[in-house]
């Protein structure tokens, strides 16, 4: 299976990179997990509401023109359900059993994701009623998605 991490903006922080890294290698045994950087907006302190919305518009195609069609897509977002390790390793292999081969997990940019992108989503998954920079969301992702795949497996995992 593959599995994607669709996200706004490039990643700057050395020691997120590392983290990350470390989460793919791990998960070359079930698959592969790939990063895809969309280019982020310029966002002014002072935009308006119009300003801000065209900001995520325009991010957000750029994030539908990279997922297929058929992907499985999963859009991460604060005001989305919020969901057990357990359970997001029951809908991946959810996914698995019913012959998707494409997971796509989409992260927003500072402004959070479009109207278009959030209808795009078979699932939106909140990480809790915070907010987490979205640089480190993939990092909080990516072992997310590896603690799902060593449940999916009955392999132990530190808990
Ligand atoms: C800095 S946040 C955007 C905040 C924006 N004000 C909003 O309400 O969406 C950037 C991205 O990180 C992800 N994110 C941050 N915190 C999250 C959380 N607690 N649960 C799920 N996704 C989160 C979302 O994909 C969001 O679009």
């Amino acid at each position: 299976m593959r599995i994607t991490i669709l996200s706004v903006g490039k990643l700057k922080e050395k020691y997120l990179k590392q983290g990350i890294a470390e989460y793919q290698k791990r998960m070359q045994r079930y698959g592969k997990l790939e990063v895809i950087e969309v280019k982020d907006e310029p966002t002014p302190d002072n935009a308006s509401d119009l300003e801000n919305q065209q900001i995520i518009e325009k991010e957000g195609q750029r994030l539908l023109a990279k997922i297929s069609p058929q992907a499985y897509v999963i859009v991460l977002a604060i005001k989305g359900q919020a969901l057990s390790s357990e359970e997001l390793a029951q809908q991946i292999d959810h996914c698995l059993t019913y012959g998707k081969s494409e997971i796509v997990f989409v992260i927003g940019g500072s402004l959070g994701t479009s109207p278009a992108v959030n209808q795009r989503a078979d699932l939106l998954l909140s990480f809790g009623r915070m907010t987490l920079p979205h640089q480190l969301m993939r990092l909080v992702l990516s072992e997310q998605i590896y603690r799902a795949f060593r449940i999916i497996h009955h392999e132990p995992y530190h808990k």
